[in-house]
């Protein structure tokens, strides 16, 4: 399982607390905004992490340089998350942004449209049941139900992680053939149908305007997102990560205030400082 930056044993630390294999990436790689897609992880990349899901919060100017973003970007900027799109909005009310939600379970590809396409049925009401029984096992342990998936949250919780994933297991192996998959990751299991992910949502995104066409990079920090920077190459596309370098990255930033800060100097059109 994928660890959060807090978890990563000392051995992964450089003597400055920094991530190895840092290597400078030069600005010149970022495609010119006119030509570029920009795809954006939420929690963890663009939000620093809160203790609920609930808590989170937009820092001052977030809103604003995804606005011009998306601006510049003749539209071409998307977040691309594991929230439900409802979430996403409620978040950065009043503004709208195309997304994928819910690991590519929903898909919004203009802001002036209602238009929301769903990828995933509503998982099985039985086995809802049974996943959320496990939220018992402990104090702390939070629910949070997407309809096409099912989370169960342990950052108030953590001593709870190995409990609930035998727990899940054994209900795994009670459906062999059922078409899900537990999905690792931030302090959460999720159980989500196996059809679609991230990637998927991504390869979608891009077949359509003002998508289509243009150089993607894309930014994220969980091990759903390493789907995305998987696939990034087949559209001659760039990934980053964040909180440590992941495979096949161009370059990572340390923390999400350094995200948010690189993409503000994007728009001033300034060498971002904070990329490694
Ligand atoms: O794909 P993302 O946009 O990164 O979303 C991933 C999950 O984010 C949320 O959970 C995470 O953030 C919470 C708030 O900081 C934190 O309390 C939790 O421990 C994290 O796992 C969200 O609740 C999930 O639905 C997303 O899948």
């Amino acid at each position: 399982m994928k660890q959060d930056l807090a978890e990563m044993p000392d051995d992964e630390m450089t003597p400055d607390g920094a991530t190895p294999d840092s290597a400078a990436v030069p600005a010149s790689l970022i495609p010119h905004l006119s030509r570029a897609a920009v795809l954006l992880d939420i929690d963890g990349t663009l939000l620093d992490f809160a203790p609920t899901p609930r808590e989170v919060w937009v820092p001052p100017g977030l809103s604003e340089t995804l606005k011009q973003l998306y601006e510049r970007t003749s539209g071409a900027l998307a977040l691309v998350s594991g929230r439900s799109l409802n979430d996403i909005d409620l978040i950065f009310a009043p503004d709208l942004f195309p997304a994928i939600g819910g690991h590519g379970a929903e898909m919004r590809l203009h802001t002036d449209s209602e238009a929301v396409a769903a990828h995933a049925p509503p998982l099985d009401p039985e086995l809802k049941r049974r996943l959320a029984a496990i939220a018992k096992l402990s104090p702390g342990i939070l629910l949070e139900d997407k309809g096409y998936s099912l989370a169960l949250h342990y950052r108030l919780a953590p001593h709870a992680e190995k409990a609930i994933y035998e727990a899940v297991s054994l209900i795994r192996a009670d459906l062999p053939n059922a078409p899900i998959e537990v999905l690792p990751g931030k302090s959460v299991c999720e159980i989500k149908h196996s059809g679609h992910t991230k990637a998927s949502g991504v390869r979608e995104l891009m077949m359509h305007a003002p998508f289509k066409g243009r150089r993607p990079f894309f930014i994220g920090d969980d091990v759903t997102d390493e789907t995305v920077f998987a696939i990034m190459p087949d559209f001659d596309g760039l990934a980053f990560s964040v909180g440590r370098r992941a495979t096949g990255v161009a370059g990572h930033f340390d923390a999400p205030r350094d995200v948010r800060e690189f993409l503000a100097h994007l728009i001033d059109g300034e060498t971002p400082a904070t990329l490694s």
